[in-house]
């Protein structure tokens, strides 16, 4: 598909990736648009279901639903929340680019996020953990891999205690993958760049730095 290329934000859960992405999608309105993954994990209070599995062009012509509804549950979602059976449906009849088992959950890019979020010419966000990364690179998306790192675990536990979104179990279980994050970012070539989060507005201005040619191309795309 022609268009500005994907981001993939990656990096240990807790890390600030969600934090750097709503900053980016509030200060460049029109310029990027997030890939709403699936997952079989519950919902945090507060958080948008995108209510299943579609694209936005098939929805638009299937359904009666008012053409704004569709577009703010689409657009403001944060997962589309599935069980596990009905998600693995969707896995074996081949809808996902990418998918992972995370802390005892699924997670998946479906193909028709990425193609709603491209099909408006805007720059397609993606937010997955370091094996959708691997996975991410056997297709043909072409994006920029961002990796975004904590200054170190003890901070990392810290803010993931501060959120209070997961069980001590849970907290446990990232914190283990964390560790394998940590180690294997650095592997040559698998990221453009790493970026250590610690003073948030530093890592804000190294992340528009690295996505600067793409974001002129929609912007300059919007003037013409
Ligand atoms: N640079 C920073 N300094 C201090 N706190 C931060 C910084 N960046 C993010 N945080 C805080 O850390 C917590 C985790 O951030 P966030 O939810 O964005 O992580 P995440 O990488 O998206 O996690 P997940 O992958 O689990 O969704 C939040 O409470 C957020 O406010
Ligand atoms: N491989 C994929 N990983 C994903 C996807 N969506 C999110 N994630 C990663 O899962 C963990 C946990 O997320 P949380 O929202 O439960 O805290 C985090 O590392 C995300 O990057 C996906 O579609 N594929």
């Amino acid at each position: 598909m022609e268009g500005p290329r994907p981001v993939v934000l990656s990096g240990p859960s807790g890390t600030g990736k969600s934090t750097l992405l709503k900053k980016l999608l509030k200060d460049y309105k029109g310029v990027f648009g997030f890939s709403v993954s699936h997952t079989t994990r519950d919902p945090r209070p507060g958080e948008v279901d995108g209510k299943g599995l579609f694209c936005l062009p098939m929805l638009l012509g299937a359904t009666l639903l008012p053409l704004a509804d569709v577009l703010s549950s689409v657009s403001s979602a944060d997962y589309h929340f599935r069980n596990r059976e009905a998600m693995q449906e969707d896995i074996d009849t081949g809808e996902f680019i990418e998918t992972d088992e995370f802390s005892g959950n699924l997670y998946g890019t479906s193909k028709c996020a990425v193609q709603d979020v491209r099909a408006k010419g805007l720059i397609c966000i993606l937010d997955v953990d370091i094996a959708g990364v691997r996975h991410i690179k056997e297709s043909d998306l072409d994006p920029i891999y961002v990796s975004i790192q904590p200054p170190s675990i003890e901070v990392l536990e810290e803010r993931l205690r501060g959120r209070a979104t997961e069980t001590e179990e849970k907290i446990q279980s990232r914190l283990e993958a964390a560790r394998i994050d940590m180690e294997e970012c650095n592997e040559p070539g698998l990221f453009d760049i790493v970026i250590v989060n610690d003073d948030l507005d530093e890592s804000y201005e190294k992340l528009q730095s690295v996505l600067k040619e793409e974001i002129m191309k929609v912007q300059q795309g919007i003037k013409s």
